[in-house]
This record gives C-alpha cells, sequence and structure tokens, in this order.
C-alpha cells in the first residue's frame, strides 16, 4: 500500500461544484474573480445549489425562502440562552445545528426536495443562531431578521441591532461569496464522508462545523488577527515571525494544501482591507497585514491564504474576533449542502484503508498476570 499523508493529490470524488485548476478557483465554471465583482451571496448559493445562475424570479424566490425560514424555534433560542457563556461560538454554533435537527420535521426525510429545504432552512438560520449567541453573552436580547434586508445586511443588522451602512454590507456579500465554496477542503470531505453513510444532512453539517473549527482550516482567521493584536506595533513583525520560524510553528493565514503559488482569493480580501481602512481611518490593521505578507514571503515563499486578509476585514466591519469562523460557516454551508447533495445523488460509502503499523502476533495474557 502506498499511503498519501493527510490524503495529498489523491483524487476521492467527482463533482461538479467547484474546481481549482492551475491556481484558478470556479464555482459552477464561473471564475472567482467574476464572481467577487459582479455576483451577490444569494445569487452564489443559488448556483452552488443549482448549477446556474438564477433569473430574477428565481432570485426573489430564494431570497424569500431565506427570509421565510431565518427565524429559529423558541425552544433553541432558550437552550442558546442557557448555554454557557464563555464557550467559543463554533461551538455553540455545532451543538445549534445538531439540535436544530430536532424541531424539523423533515430532519431524516432524505429525499431530493427535502435535502435542498434543509439547505435552504440552514443557510437562513444559521446568522440567526450566530448573532444570538453574540448578544446573550453580551447580556443583550437576540434581534429578530428582517424580511426586507438581504442576507449579509440582515446579518449585521442582528449582530448591532442597526441598519448597516452600504460599504458594509457590499464588503461583508463579497466576504460570504470569497468564502462560499472551494472543491474538497477537510469540511467539505468531512460532509460528505457523513452523508456516504447516507446520514442526514443535519449530520453532515454538524460534522462539518467541527472540522472547519480547527486551526488549521477555518479557525486560522481568528488566530490571525489574534497575531496582529499581539504583535501590534511594525517594529515586532520581524522578530515574531523569525521566532515562529525558528520554532517551526505555523504563521496562521499562510500556506495552502493546493495553492502553492497563491490563494486567488486573497487579492480580492487585501483590495477590501485596504479600502475599509482608508475608510475608517486606521490603516494599522492593513499596513500589518500587508508588511508580514511580504515578510513571510521573502522568508519562507509563502502566500496568504483566504484566512489572512479575511481577519482585518471583518476586525474593520466591526465584527468580534471569535465570530470570524462561525461567519466562515455561514456561507460555506452553501457549499456543503451542495456536496451532500450531489454525494446523495451518486452516493457510495467512502471508506478508504489504512496501513497497519501497529504490534503484531501479540498473544494474549490474562488481566492477573499482566
Ligand atoms: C480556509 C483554509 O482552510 S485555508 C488554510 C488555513 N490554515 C492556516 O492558515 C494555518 C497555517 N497553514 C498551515 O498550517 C498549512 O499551510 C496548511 C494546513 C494550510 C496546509 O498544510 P500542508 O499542505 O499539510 O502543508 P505542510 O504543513 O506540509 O507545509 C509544507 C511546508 O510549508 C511550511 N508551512 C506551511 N504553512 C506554513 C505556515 N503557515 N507557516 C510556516 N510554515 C508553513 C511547513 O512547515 C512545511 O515546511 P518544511 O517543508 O520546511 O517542513
Ligand atoms: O481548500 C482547503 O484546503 C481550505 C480552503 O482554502 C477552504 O476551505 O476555503
Amino acid at each position: 500500500m502506498t499511503v498519501a499523508k493527510g490524503l495529498e493529490g489523491v483524487v476521492a470524488c467527482t463533482s461538479g461544484i467547484s474546481s481549482i485548476v492551475d491556481g484558478v478557483l470556479t464555482y459552477r465554471g464561473y471564475n472567482i474573480d467574476d464572481l467577487a465583482v459582479y455576483a451577490n451571496f444569494e445569487e452564489v448559493a443559488y448556483l452552488l445549489w443549482h448549477g446556474k445562475l438564477p433569473t430574477r424570479s428565481e432570485l426573489d424566490q430564494l431570497k424569500k425562502d431565506l427570509s421565510q425560514h431565518a427565524s429559529i424555534p423558541d425552544e433553541l433560542l432558550q437552550q442558546l440562552k442557557a448555554y454557557p457563556k464563555n464557550v467559543h461560538p463554533m461551538s455553540l454554533l455545532r451543538t445549534a445545528v445538531s439540535a436544530l435537527a430536532l424541531y424539523d420535521e423533515e430532519a431524516e426525510v432524505n429525499s431530493e426536495d427535502a435535502n435542498y429545504i434543509k439547505a435552504i432552512k440552514l443557510t437562513a438560520k444559521l446568522p440567526t443562531i450566530i448573532t444570538a449567541i453574540a448578544r446573550i453573552r453580551q447580556g443583550l436580547e437576540p434581534v429578530s431578521p428582517k424580511a426586507e434586508l438581504g442576507f449579509a445586511a440582515n446579518f449585521l443588522y442582528m449582530l448591532n441591532g442597526e441598519i448597516p451602512s452600504d460599504v458594509s454590507v457590499k464588503a461583508f456579500d463579497k466576504a460570504l461569496v470569497l468564502h462560499a465554496d472551494h472543491e474538497l477542503n477537510a469540511s467539505t470531505f468531512a460532509a460528505r464522508v457523513t452523508t456516504g453513510t447516507l446520514s442526514d444532512l443535519y449530520s453532515s453539517i454538524t460534522t462539518a462545523i467541527g472540522t472547519l473549527k480547527g486551526p488549521l482550516h477555518g479557525g486560522a482567521n481568528e488566530r490571525v488577527m489574534a497575531m496582529l493584536e499581539e504583535i501590534g506595533t511594525f517594529e515586532r513583525i520581524e522578530p515574531y515571525i523569525q521566532s515562529k520560524l525558528d520554532n517551526k510553528e505555523k504563521i496562521m493565514g499562510f500556506g495552502h494544501r493546493v495553492y502553492k503559488d497563491g490563494d486567488p482569493r486573497a487579492k480580492h480580501l487585501r483590495e477590501m482591507s485596504r479600502r475599509l481602512a482608508e475608510q475608517s481611518g486606521n490603516s494599522l490593521w492593513y499596513e500589518m497585514s500587508a508588511a508580514i505578507e511580504k515578510l513571510v514571503y521573502e522568508k519562507k515563499g509563502l502566500k496568504p491564504n483566504v484566512d489572512f486578509y479575511s481577519a482585518s476585514v471583518y476586525t474593520y466591519l466591526g465584527i468580534p474576533r471569535d465570530l470570524f469562523t462561525p461567519i466562515f460557516a455561514m456561507s460555506r454551508v452553501t457549499g456543503w449542502t451542495a456536496h451532500v447533495l450531489e454525494q446523495y445523488a451518486n452516493n457510495r460509502l467512502i471508506r478508504p484503508r489504512a496501513e497497519y503499523t501497529g504490534l503484531t502476533n501479540q498473544s494474549y495474557v490474562p488481566i492477573d498476570q499482566r
């Protein structure tokens, strides 16, 4: 047997959802560079689920469906209020999504239609859950979603209780577009493994959230911000980075399993960070990020991934650091569910092999003789 550690280079399934070829990322054949400029998040969700861009009336219907399903069961809201306050929002989100299944009568119905509706429900409810988590821990009442607001605007509105500015909504919407899908990343693969057993869609998304949470995957974005805060000043950048490299520690937001010459999403986030810095009158986070990018490339030849500049973008948008990964989940749930639907449509159990490296020929010794 040949072992590909971390499954590097292994092609584990076919997929028609997103592709990465020669460093170019596409969703359903559309280049991410075009989608980032022209599409909004709801259009991208439709594209991922249906394989084509929506017509005006299809988009209006999806927006209606998302808004119709945005509220969460009162039982879940009461649970969110009862959960411990000092727990990471990703842990709360994972538990809340699992709990949500208990209040969906169709949770166990495994038809294509029922699963598509579950995909819409989960996408609609994630912002409501995340903002409720954020407000409850501050002793504030959760804010109910507003039907007339779009997906990105609704999140910012429910988080702060104020209608957000157009500039913030546009920037946040673009960040959601950029995070929506990414071929067979770890959390999507995990979701497909769960789906492969013919378990239910809520189980697959709970699996995916738990997988995204790790610092080598989606959890890197909040750690990038922690690093920027820890470094704090320009003079401290060089010694900080050098000591990380000397100690063979990972610099968060750099490197990628698939992109060796840079992540195409990073340039959009870099530009967003630059603009938001200019508008906010506080360029520190952007300037520090740009200096770190240059230095890490000079010293180690590594380029930033999607998580690097998203940290300063979200900070400029006034979003607390520990909500960065939940926001990633809020966008990626569209990609995860598209992959779950694709897996169900052409399923085979996912069950690779392991090369055994343990002891052999052991003789059983009775317990009182060990
Ligand atoms: C949304 C996302 O999931 S994007 C990724 C988010 N994760 C991060 O930003 C965490 C930091 N980055 C990393 O840990 C890695 O680059 C990963 C997990 C993304 C990819 O890991 P792998 O493909 O397994 O690469 P691997 O860890 O083998 O790295 C290859 C080489 O680059 C180095 N390297 C890779 N990333 C980094 C980094 N961020 N900082 C320092 N060195 C790094 C490794 O030390 C190794 O160097 P060596 O050959 O001198 O030993
Ligand atoms: O593809 C990966 O390995 C990680 C990633 O960038 C993503 O999930 O967006």
